[in-house]
């Protein structure tokens, strides 16, 4: 049932169980999540590998169906399948940013065809349109004919934000966005995820294994073990304060610089200091 109290708009994941693989070998991989997310702000999801995260992560976007509960945006449920699906999905008021840009990206496709892509069943993407997208993913519009293979890994993660803000979505659930990138490329992916919440009002859900770059990023954090949610609350509250023994793991291997009372963009700067 849809939570009257929530602010609007909103994401909300609502008693949400998914079961995969088939006969004998199907199992449950997500147990009765709840959780949500508001425009204008970031909520990490963490969780080990194989806790449940792109799962959760596909299940929200629509890729996977749930088995029970319900997704919703704005009180309204998101059609789980069918034409009614592709229609929500079309408008591309969520989209999910994989972990690897070269998986995503087509190889033979310039950068701008692969942004503009996402349009494409709407209308012919223009150029502004791309360009648009590409300024606020601080991507260098002069990069627009090259293919993913002649820019850097930090662009290619870039035009794969770009490709997501194109259809000007509301909220945006990046799946590990910033695992494969160097330290310091990381930051700026941090940085720029952060800035679409504050200043373009995106609800952005952050997939990690790394409570670090969770830390630095997120207002809130959900912690998921062994597909449930075992742990939610502010970003400090978790930090410094740790309920759940799985909780209080993560965080016990990673350096104290978060109890200091940082600023969440003081966190991200020094978080190109601590991470590996
Ligand atoms: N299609 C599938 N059929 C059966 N089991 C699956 C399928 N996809 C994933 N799983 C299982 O679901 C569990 C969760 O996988 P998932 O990829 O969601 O975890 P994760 O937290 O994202 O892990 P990682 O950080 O390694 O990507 C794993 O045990 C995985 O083996």
């Amino acid at each position: 049932m849809h939570n009257a109290t929530l602010p609007r708009p909103t994401l909300e994941i609502n008693d949400v169980s998914v079961s995969l693989g088939r006969g004998r070998n199907r199992r449950t991989i997500i147990h009765n999540v709840s959780m949500h997310i508001t425009a204008g702000e970031v909520v990490g999801i963490i969780g080990e590998s194989g806790s449940g995260k792109t799962t959760l992560a596909r299940t929200i976007v629509g890729a996977i169906e749930a088995r029970g509960g319900a997704i919703l945006l704005d009180g309204q449920t998101i059609p789980a399948k069918g034409l009614d699906q592709q229609r929500f999905r079309r408008k591309g008021e969520l989209q999910y940013v994989f972990q690897d840009p070269l998986l995503s990206l087509n190889p033979d496709r310039t950068i701008f065809w692969s942004i503009g892509e996402p349009l494409v069943s709407v209308n012919i993407p223009s150029h502004d349109e791309v360009r648009h997208a590409m300024t606020l993913a601080r991507l260098d519009p002069g990069l627009a004919d090259r293919r993913p293979g002649e820019i850097s890994g930090g662009q290619r993660q870039r035009a794969l934000i770009a490709r997501a803000l194109v259809t000007r979505p509301r909220f945006i659930i990046a799946d590990e966005p910033v695992s494969a990138l160097d330290a310091s490329i990381r930051v700026e992916i941090l940085d720029l995820l952060r800035s679409l919440a504050v200043e373009q009002h995106v609800g952005v859900g952050f997939i990690s294994h790394d409570i670090g770059s969770v830390a630095g990023i997120a207002d809130r954090i959900i912690v998921l073990y062994r597909g449930r949610v075992v742990e939610a609350g502010r970003t400090d509250q978790i930090i410094l304060n740790p309920q759940h023994p799985y909780t209080k793991l993560l965080i016990g291997s990673t350096p104290s610089l978060f109890s200091r009372g940082l600023s969440i963009n003081e966190r991200i700067a020094l978080k190109a200091l601590i991470i590996d």
